[in-house]
């Protein structure tokens, strides 16, 4: 049997005393891929973060978040296991910290390089190498805050990926990338999964969702609607009762888009 690598049991979270997650329980065993899709304000960032341990969730007798096999982190160390894009990482970025820094940050689960910070021949070299890989590296010596919003994200792909982490979260990342670099953040996605990495995404793109990520997650109002292989989730009907409008959907070479 597969082993479960994230569990959450009855997860509740609240902000400003209402209640955003309700009582989510959400599994994911290694090699598995998931992609997470809801409306705006579903929840979707929500669930990615409790997984991140950027937020936790209510305390309750039932709730259970289990991480690797441990309920218990020290975050840095949990955060060496995962490769995280996002929109608030993203805004925490937005700093003088040239490119290469952020990237070579992702060693040290740091934003940017600190005085305590020693990056070692191995680590300059896979700095430069994802760097490549993610078509950044002439983005090397640019600073974060003088970059259009789709530099960034590449500069975050590659921090995300640069320490080979076990699992990426991706929540929308692949807003403001061109139509070519988004072409090569599904190679990208279809070489993580070659490499047996565990892949999760948060998104509205259904083009992102690469024929191997098979599981489909919907999200509606703080909870999980549907879940399940993404042939029986991604029906029109179904999609149409979550956007309460209808919704049509198209599939082209194992790619799905959507419209309404
Ligand atoms: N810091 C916060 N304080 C209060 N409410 C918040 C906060 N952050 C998020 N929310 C609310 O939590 C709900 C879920 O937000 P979340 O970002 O998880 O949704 P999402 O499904 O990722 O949305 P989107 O598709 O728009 O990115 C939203 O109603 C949002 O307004």
């Amino acid at each position: 049997m597969d082993e479960c690598i994230m569990q959450l049991e009855h997860a509740t979270v609240r902000r400003s005393g209402v209640p955003i997650l309700d009582d989510i329980s959400f599994q994911v065993k290694r090699n598995e891929h998931v992609a997470i899709i809801g409306p705006n304000g579903a929840g979707k960032s929500t669930l990615v973060q409790l997984l991140s341990e950027e937020i936790h969730p209510l305390y309750s007798p039932r709730t259970k978040r289990i991480l690797f096999g441990k309920a218990k982190w020290e975050v840095l160390s949990l955060r060496a296991h995962l490769g995280i894009v996002s929109q608030s990482l993203q805004y925490l970025c937005n700093s003088s910290y040239k490119g290469w820094e952020i990237v070579i940050s992702g060693f040290f689960s740091s934003i940017g390089l600190d005085f305590h910070h020693h990056c070692n021949d191995r680590q300059m070299q896979k700095m430069e190498e994802t760097m490549h890989r993610y078509d950044a590296w002439h983005l090397r010596d640019k600073q974060m805050n003088r970059m259009s919003s789709g530099e960034a994200r590449r500069i975050l792909l590659a921090r995300a990926n640069v320490h080979d982490p076990q699992v990426m979260l991706l929540d929308e990342a692949v807003s403001n990338l061109d139509f070519p670099s988004r072409s090569q953040y599904r190679s990208t996605l279809e070489q993580l999964d070659r490499e047996g990495k565990t892949i999760i995404l948060a998104t509205h793109e259904l083009s992102e969702i690469i024929p191997a990520i098979n599981r489909i997650v919907v999200m509606q109002h703080g909870r999980i609607v549907a879940d399940g292989p993404k042939r029986e989730i991604l029906n029109e009907q179904l999609l149409s009762e979550v956007y309460q409008t209808k919704v049509f959907i198209d599939e082209r070479e194992g790619l799905f888009s959507a419209w309404c």
